[in-house]
């Protein structure tokens, strides 16, 4: 039985919230007739499969801590499997018959006639955490909480959880590591990190946000009986596979001249940040742009040529303070006529002048359009404005940034998902929320969760090389949710390049620039 189902043709994998995956579930009992139990004991198969393939199970001691809920319920079934494939398993449940649901008071009743008639089985029905404390094992299955889990944790779920959390054996966690939130990726303090994580029927959000990454281990997708069109349909979000990345990056065609392959006009700089600008543009030329022109402040032209021999550097007018000036407006509107993708925001400064500057290009430049860094600060308190642009729009905020935009206006920060989802739909725009790892929402309401966060990016500049970077794909004509997705993954897979020459620590952002065409050619190199 395969323990991952094949990834959908277009690559994207679908993300599961605990309401999709409850929908899901409840669509498969209803629609499609197939009885809990029935799911109940695929999944527990399913997830042994996945064990077996990382772990020995015959002679085993394996020790299973079964929750009250159908996540017990699954750990009931991964015991009785255990032991009929060699192992000798001690389950410490929290389940009764008169409490738990049938399926697993079926399975309860079951491992127990089991238990009765064979020594590989031991069911200890439990009553606190000193139980536990006294056979060894060499590995522990955490099936006491899933999707069901809610609060902080309560004992003596809380006691077991912290004991699974002291063990050396391997944890192998059952749909989720017990207390991880499904939905938002937050982890109670005594969830237990897991070596193996088997999830059911697709990933689920929460193993791939917030504390997700920290405390999941290796995860694994258990096909367990769940349609694929139902996984699908309840899937809140998407990640993208390298294949599909591979999939959607432009190539340069063997004709390619320099305006064929997309002009980027970046609006960047300003005296005192001429790095954001240096940045911004190399980046736009390493994802691929055929031509870059920096509009910046006369001040800071020399800089920004120095350090761009290729970019074409247009030196506008400036205020007093080294910024772009109002009178900049015609001459870089008249560049923008001429762009495949512009790109507003990096080090610009936050003088009123040239806010009003850019709030005047994001409202009439119809080419698409990145907007980054000093530029939310046009539109701070005031973010709908943004929804009045109809041209294509890119917002690469991060949270800061984001609280910036929307004063007090109320938002979860913890649901990213839905936050982006909302947001992008409200603005008409994609919505790169960036973190660990960055979201991408888009106008049509889609969420594509970008690839894990990499420490080593959280370094200055970074910010200025996403946005190159989106900037550069645009200019190739990429569709701009396109374009924001596999921005994310050039970044990534160039940081992973770095680390690989020189360790985790020490990246800067220019280390990044000659690391994402390399990284479009090994990492996903044209299908
Ligand atoms: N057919 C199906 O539904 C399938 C479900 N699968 C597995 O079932 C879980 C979801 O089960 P559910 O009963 O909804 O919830 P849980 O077992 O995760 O937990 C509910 C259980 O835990 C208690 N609880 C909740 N929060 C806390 C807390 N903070 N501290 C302590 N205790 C807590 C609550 O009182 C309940 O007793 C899913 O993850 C799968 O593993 C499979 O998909 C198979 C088919
Ligand atoms: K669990």
């Amino acid at each position: 039985m395969s323990t991952s189902p094949p990834a959908p043709p277009d690559g994207l994998l679908p993300l599961l919230t605990a309401d999709g995956m409850r929908a899901a579930d409840r669509a498969t009992m209803d629609d499609w007739d197939v009885p809990g139990r029935v799911l109940m004991e695929t999944a527990g198969r399913a997830a042994v499969d996945a064990i077996a393939a990382r772990y020995a199970v015959e002679g085993a001691r394996v020790t299973v801590l079964a929750g009250r809920g159908n996540n017990g319920g699954d750990g009931l079934v991964i015991a009785r499997v255990l032991a009929a494939r060699g192992a000798h398993v001690r389950c410490l449940t929290l389940a009764t018959e008169a409490e738990a649901s049938a399926d697993t008071a079926a399975n309860l009743r079951l491992l127990t006639r089991l238990a009765d008639a064979s020594d590989r089985v031991e069911v200890v029905p439990f009553d606190d955490a000193r139980q536990a404390a006294d056979a060894p094992a060499d590995l522990v299955v955490d099936a006491l909480l899933g999707i069901g889990a809610s609060g902080p944790l309560r004992e003596p779920v809380r006691g077991l959880c912290a004991w699974a959390g002291r063990q050396s054996a391997p944890v192998v966690a059952v749909d989720l590591p017990s207390g991880l939130d499904a939905t938002t990726g937050g982890a109670a303090d005594e969830t237990p990190r897991a070596d193996l994580t088997v999830t059911f029927a697709g990933v689920k959000a929460g193993l791939v946000l917030g504390d997700g990454p920290q405390v999941a281990g290796e995860v694994v997708v258990a096909e367990m009986g769940i349609p694929r069109a139902e996984v699908d349909r309840a899937a809140a979000a998407h990640t993208a596979t390298d294949a599909w990345v591979a999939a959607h990056l432009p190539r340069r065609a063997a004709d390619a001249y320099k305006y064929s392959a997309g002009t980027a006009v970046c609006v960047v700089g300003s005296g005192h940040f001429t790095g954001a600008a240096v940045l911004s543009t190399a980046a736009a030329y390493r994802a691929g742009a055929g031509a870059v022109v920096a509009c910046t402040p006369q001040s800071a032209q020399a800089t920004v040529d120095a350090q761009n021999v290729e970019v074409m550097v247009d030196a506008q007018p400036e205020t007093d303070g080294g910024t772009l000036a109002w009178a900049a407006l015609d001459g870089v509107r008249e560049r923008a006529e001429s762009a495949d993708a512009v790109l507003v925001g990096c080090g610009l400064g936050r003088d009123d002048e040239t806010l009003r500057l850019v709030r005047a290009l994001v409202q009439e430049v119809s080419a698409p359009l990145v907007l980054d860094a000093d530029g939310f600060s046009a539109f701070a308190g005031g973010a709908d404005a943004l929804g009045e642009r109809s041209a294509p729009l890119v917002l690469t905020p991060h949270l800061g940034e984001l609280r910036r935009l929307l004063g007090d206006d109320g938002f979860d920060p913890e649901d990213r998902i839905e936050t982006v989802r909302r947001l992008a739909v409200r603005w008409g725009a994609v919505l790169v929320l960036k973190g660990m790892p960055s979201v991408v929402g888009t106008p049509d309401g889609r969420v594509v969760v970008g690839p894990p966060g990499r420490p080593a990016l959280a370094t200055a500049g970074t910010g200025d090389v996403l946005a190159g970077t989106v900037a550069g794909l645009l200019a190739q004509g990429l569709d701009p949710a396109d374009a924001a997705v596999c921005a994310l993954h050039l970044g990534a897979a160039a940081a992973d390049a770095w680390a690989r020459d020189h360790g985790a620590g020490g990246l800067v952002a220019s280390d990044l620039l000659d690391r994402i065409p390399r990284a479009a050619a090994e990492r996903f190199p044209r299908p």
